[in-house]
Formats: structure tokens, C-alpha cells, sequence
């Protein structure tokens, strides 16, 4: 059904004592995917049906639900979820041109994305939680969602339940925003939180992990950082006006992080967490985004150490407004689901308005940095011959690089002797370069540790 003309939502009656009442018909809402997230958006949909009415000024009607096997998904917690709802053909359900809303929740790029094109053509607003699409091809469903004057929304992509896609879609559109360090991968945190807590080495937590549920069968997506360099290209895009793609993201993951590593941020008070960094930098042409994800040492005392656990959080920097942390639970069905409902009424009222929420926000248009024009410091442990002179020839590698040294101490003496240097800022190009001269030398027997240090400005 085209829907060039706004199908009319609420009539104006008169009742017997003249007073006009509005009337309206309830909103029609799609899900496509009945997951971990999708079976609890229709448990809140169906137990908070009262609440949602009166806060969107409309009932919000299921009217749909695509799973791929309906035999699983009669009960959900309890509800029934009424056979003729379910059914196997996501593509006719959001094709049949009634709908107001559609909740893609089965992620991927396909069939997501052709599911969410068609919503949007065929007049719905959608909600989605993929961030694996936003992050890859966010651009083409924001450009379908403007022609077909909908809205696309998408808070439970990033962070969970936290809110910060719409803090920083509306409540700093008013600031400008340097810099946003987040904690965005609970598997992740989990794993590195265990390693600090007791000791132990990365296969030993990421098996706990997996034990506890937090971590797949197949961790790459969460250990190798994919995850959350999805969230961080997404996260990058709207704090900096300006499309960024999983592919301009720097990438790290976590499975190099050593027990050593771990005891060597512990000495200096510091703790490693994964982190995804958007930041503004300068580039040829004047500022410019730098977006990466990998390991890294912060003190003990930053905001983001005390994430424990499987939690994420968010740390926002911005011109006017400061420092403001978000904190909360990243994952989870109901946690996730709270997102979207948050979303889905959101999107109800403007649909009831005939209004669209916030587009794409692009016009900034910045360049991406690479990342060894992005500025950062490194953690460097290096095992040496103990003897006169070693010291100075090591402070000589890094000043040949233009690094500046802002701490250096001995461990051991003799055989175990290792410097632990840590720098100030510099290019992570001159960074890596500095790291790459000192293993040549032939008084370094191993370079045992290095690690980005962030959280600290000098
Ligand atoms: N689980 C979380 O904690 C969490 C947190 C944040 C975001 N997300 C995102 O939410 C989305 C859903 O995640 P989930 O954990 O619920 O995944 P899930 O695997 O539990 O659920 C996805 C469901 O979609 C179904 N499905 C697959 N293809 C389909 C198709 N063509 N038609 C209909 N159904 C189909 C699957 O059978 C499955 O039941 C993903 O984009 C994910 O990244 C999840
Ligand atoms: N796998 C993610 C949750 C979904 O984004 C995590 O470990 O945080
Ligand atoms: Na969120």
C-alpha cells in the first residue's frame, strides 16, 4: 500500500453532550526475530499493554510475529503468543502495507536488511537492535527511512539497556562532543575483570565465561572486538556528525592479554579493560575522528575501572557539559528489550503526530584518521641485560622516535631485569616505531608487555 498519503489515525467525534473525544485505532506493530530479545519485547508489549496505551495516546497491537520455527514460540514466560500471529514469512509480513511499526530483532546483515528497506517502503517506522548492519551499511536504511518519511531507531544496538544513542542524538545535539570511551562488550569485560580479580590467565576466564553463559560457543565476535567496534562506529557517527563504518574502526581484541600484562597495569594502579575510543583529531585537513578499539591500562581511579563484571559503560567528554558517565547492564533479553520499548514508543508517538524523530546527522562530514596518526601513550616492559648504560640507550630509542618518556622503574636485577617504561603522548606510528627499534637492540632480550594507556591526559 502506498503511503504518500498518511493513512488517517484518530477521528474527532461528538458525544452526546457535544464535547468532541478523539477516537484513535491502534498502532500496528511487526517483529520480526522472537529470540533472546524478541521473546521479552513481546512480554513487555503484552504485561505493560495499559501503561504503553496511555503513554503513547494509542494501543500498541502485535500483529505479527516472523520466527523460523513456530513450534517454539507459542509461550513465551507464560504468554501465548496466538498461533495466527506467528508465521515463517518475515518478507510478506512487513510487505503488507498496514503496518506502523516494525522491530527488526534477528540481526545480521540479511535478511535484516532487506526486511528493514521493505518496513520503510511500505510506510512503517522500524526499530532494530543490529548493530552489526548500522555499523556496515547504516547509511542506506537512514536514506530509505528520510524517502520514505519514517523514523529509524536503534538505542538497544548499542550499550543495551544504557541509554546513550539518544543522549547523544538529542540531549548534547546542543554541545560539542570531544571524546567517547566506552566499555561496550560485557563478554569481554567479564573475561578481563576475572583475570584481574584473581590472577588468572585469558583461556582460563574466557572458559568461565563460557561456563556462566556470558561468552558463545564461537567467541570471536566479542574476544576479537568486532563486537564492539560495531558499537564504536556507530557511537562515532553520532558524536561526530559523520559516517563511520565497522571498517574505520581500529580493531584490537583481547586474546593477546596476558596474565603479565595484567600484573604489570595492577603495579602501576591501573587496570586493563577493552575499550572502544572515539575521539576528535587533528587531521591534514583539520579535525578529524579517530575510532578504535583495543586493550588498554586506565587508572584505578577512572570512571570506566570500577566496571566489573559483564556491565558496560559509557564515558562521554564534551565541550559544555563535562564528563558524564552511563553505566548498566549491556546485554541481556529483558535489558535489551527495555531499549527497544523505549524506542517503540518513542516512534508510536510520532507516528500518532505524523511527525519523524532526529535523521542522520552527517553533515560534518569529517575524514577518519588512521590510526597511526591517532594519539595515544604506551606501557612498554622490556626484559635487559643489567648493565651501565642500558638505561640511557633505551631513553635514546625513544627520544631518536620523538617520544617522550613520562615514567620508567627497574623490576628485578641480573637475569630478571626488565625496565617498564611508560610514555607520553605521541602517534601511535611513532609509538610502534619506538617498540619495533628497541627489539633490534642487543640489550633487549624480550619485550614483554605493550599496552595503550589512556584515561590520563599527559
Ligand atoms: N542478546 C543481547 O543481549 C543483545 C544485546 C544488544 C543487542 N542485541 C541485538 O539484538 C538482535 C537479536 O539478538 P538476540 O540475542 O535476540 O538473538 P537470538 O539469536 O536469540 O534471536 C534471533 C532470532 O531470530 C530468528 N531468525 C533468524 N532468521 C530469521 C528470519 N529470516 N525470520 C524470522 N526469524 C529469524 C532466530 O531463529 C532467532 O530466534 C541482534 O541484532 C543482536 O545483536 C542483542
Ligand atoms: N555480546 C555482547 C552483547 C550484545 O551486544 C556482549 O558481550 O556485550
Ligand atoms: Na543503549
Amino acid at each position: 500500500m502506498a503511503h504518500d498519503e498518511p493513512r488517517k489515525r484518530s477521528d474527532r467525534r461528538s458525544d452526546d453532550d457535544g464535547r468532541t473525544r478523539t477516537v484513535t485505532r491502534p498502532l500496528r506493530l511487526a517483529l520480526l526475530g522472537c529470540g533472546s530479545v524478541g521473546s521479552q519485547v513481546v512480554r513487555l508489549l503484552h504485561e505493560q499493554a495499559d501503561d504503553l496505551t496511555a503513554r503513547v495516546g494509542a494501543p500498541i497491537e502485535l500483529v505479527g510475529v516472523a520466527v523460523r520455527r513456530p513450534e517454539l514460540h507459542r509461550d513465551l514466560g507464560g504468554y501465548q503468543v496466538p498461533a495466527e500471529l506467528l508465521t515463517t514469512d518475515a518478507a510478506a509480513l512487513v510487505a503488507r502495507g498496514d503496518l506502523d511499526l516494525v522491530v527488526e530483532v534477528i540481526g545480521g546483515i540479511e535478511p535484516a536488511r532487506a526486511l528493514i528497506l521493505s518496513a520503510l517502503e511500505n510506510g512503517a517506522s522500524v526499530v532494530t537492535a543490529n548493530k552489526a548492519l548500522l555499523a556496515e551499511d547504516g547509511s542506506t536504511l537512514f536514506a530509505a527511512a528520510e524517502k520514505a518519511g519514517r523514523d529509524l531507531y536503534f538505542e538497544a544496538s548499542v550499550a543495551g539497556a544504557i541509554p546513550i544513542l539518544r543522549p547523544l542524538r538529542e540531549s548534547l545535539a546542543g554541545d560539542r562532543v570531544r571524546r567517547v570511551m566506552g566499555i561496550v562488550n560485557g563478554t569481554t569485560n567479564f573475561i578481563l575483570d576475572k583475570m584481574d580479580s584473581s590472577g588468572t590467565g585469558f583461556a582460563e576466564a574466557l572458559e568461565e565465561a563460557q561456563e556462566l553463559g556470558y561468552a558463545e560457543a564461537d567467541p570471536t565476535a566479542d574476544v576479537e572486538g568486532y563486537d564492539a567496534a560495531a558499537k564504536a562506529a556507530i557511537l562515532a557517527s553520532l558524536a561526530f556528525h559523520t559516517r563511520v563504518t565497522a571498517s574505520d574502526v581500529y580493531r584490537e581484541g583481547i586474546a593477546e592479554v596476558s596474565a603479565s600484562d595484567v600484573a604489570s597495569a595492577r603495579e602501576m594502579g591501573a587496570v586493563v579493560k577493552l575499550l572502544a575510543i572515539c575521539e576528535l583529531g587533528e587531521g591534514r585537513d583539520g579535525p578529524a575522528v579517530a575510532a578504535r578499539v583495543h586493550p588498554a591500562m586506565i587508572p584505578r581511579t577512572h570512571p570506566l575501572a570500577s566496571v566489573r563484571e559483564a556491565y558496560n559503560a559509557v564515558f562521554v567528554e564534551s565541550e559544555a557539559a563535562g564528563q558524564l558517565m552511563f553505566y548498566g547492564p549491556g546485554a541481556g533479553g529483558a535489558p535489551t528489550a527495555s531499549a527497544v520499548l523505549g524506542d517503540v514508543v518513542t516512534v508510536a508517538r510520532n507516528r500518532l503526530a505524523d511527525v519523524r524523530g532526529a535523521g542522520e546527522s552527517a553533515y560534518a562530514a569529517l575524514d577518519v584518521l588512521p590510526m597511526g596518526q591517532t594519539v595515544t601513550r604506551y606501557h612498554v616492559a622490556i626484559d635487559v641485560d643489567d648493565r651501565t648504560g642500558v638505561l640511557a640507550a633505551v631513553a635514546q630509542t625513544f627520544a631518536e622516535h620523538g617520544v617522550s618518556i613520562r615514567t620508567v622503574r627497574q623490576e628485578g636485577h641480573g637475569d630478571d631485569a626488565q625496565l617498564v617504561v611508560v610514555s607520553h603522548r605521541a602517534t601511535d606510528e611513532a609509538l610502534s616505531a619506538t617498540v619495533a627499534a628497541l627489539r633490534t637492540k642487543d640489550f633487549v632480550r624480550d619485550i614483554s608487555s605493550v599496552m595503550r594507556v589512556e584515561g590520563e591526559e599527559s
